[in-house]
């Protein structure tokens, strides 16, 4: 049984339990457990191979695990197995993915792309041709306010720098008022300058939502972890503070250390 941390008493949103899944034999994710609580920001880091993405795909039901339980806590007391739910149900129940490529519609402006976002679940064609009330305009402009890119709302999605269509797609999800957002690599191939904005962007979201960060770059780990879940093999093998993690040798051996040696 993993480690639930006494000292905070937040109600926990999602669990993850003895979650096993081997693909041709080979577990890429072997007994792991994982608890995230309500409005939390959790950032895992890991070698290559260690399960990252499995993870992802497991929560979203992308792919369903050999053993073990996955429950999402609503809001409202329900317990919800994930393991038994449709892919296109985990969204509908506030469970949001941004990939590392931006699926953004480039030959719209951004105000659209959030227009469609927000009425996404109307479905594609509504969406094209819907019109919006004051309150999702009001909701849109909002989104746009916390993306930064109010003053972008009506330039082309394509005509963005790569920062800013990776902020119009955490928009898009936000549009959607996600109860956890899962994000994979958001500063991967970003400016200095980017990288920094997108993690006050989500620093931002604390609190709000609850997110699960995938990330390899350990300076904008840094910057947005209050903790940190190290996966390694398919299993969790460390999880606290930045510090902790940073300076546990474990830790070292299989991710960090490595990680110096290749520059
Ligand atoms: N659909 C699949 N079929 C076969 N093997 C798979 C499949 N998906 C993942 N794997 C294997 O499972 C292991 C974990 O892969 P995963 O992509 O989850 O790791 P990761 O931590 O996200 O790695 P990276 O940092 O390189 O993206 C790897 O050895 C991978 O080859």
């Amino acid at each position: 049984m993993a480690h639930i941390p006494a000292e905070k008493h937040t109600p926990l949103v999602l669990s993850v339990e003895g979650v096993t899944k081997s693909f041709d034999g080979f577990k890429a994710i072997n007994d792991l457990n994982f608890y995230l609580r309500d409005g939390e920001l959790r950032t895992v880091i890991g070698p290559n191979g260690a399960g990252k993405s499995t993870f992802m795909d497991l929560i979203t039901a992308r792919t369903k695990p050999d053993e073990g339980k996955i429950n999402f806590h609503k809001d409202n007391g329900e317990d919800v197995d994930l393991t038994r739910v449709r892919e296109h149900h985990v969204s509908q129940l506030g469970i949001g993915r941004k990939f590392q490529n931006p699926t953004i519609y480039r030959s719209h402006t951004v105000y659209d792309n959030l227009k469609l976002s927000l009425s996404g679940k109307r479905g594609l064609l509504h969406s094209l041709f819907y019109k919006e009330s004051a309150s999702d305009r009001e909701k849109i402009y909002d989104v746009m306010e916390t993306i930064r890119l109010k003053d972008h709302a009506h330039d082309l999605a394509g005509a963005l720098s790569h920062g800013q269509k990776q902020w119009l797609e955490i928009g898009m999800l936000l549009a959607q008022d996600p109860r956890i957002m899962l994000v994979d690599e958001p500063a991967a191939g970003m400016s200095d300058e980017e990288t920094e904005r997108t993690g006050e962007l989500l620093l931002s979201l604390e609190g709000k939502h609850s997110l699960i960060v995938i990330e390899h770059d350990m300076e904008f780990v840094r910057q947005i972890a209050s903790r940190v879940t190290v996966l390694h093999q398919g299993h969790v093998l460390k999880e606290g503070s930045f510090d902790f993690v940073k300076s546990d040798p474990q830790v070292i051996e299989v991710y960090l250390g490595r990680q110096t040696r290749k520059h």
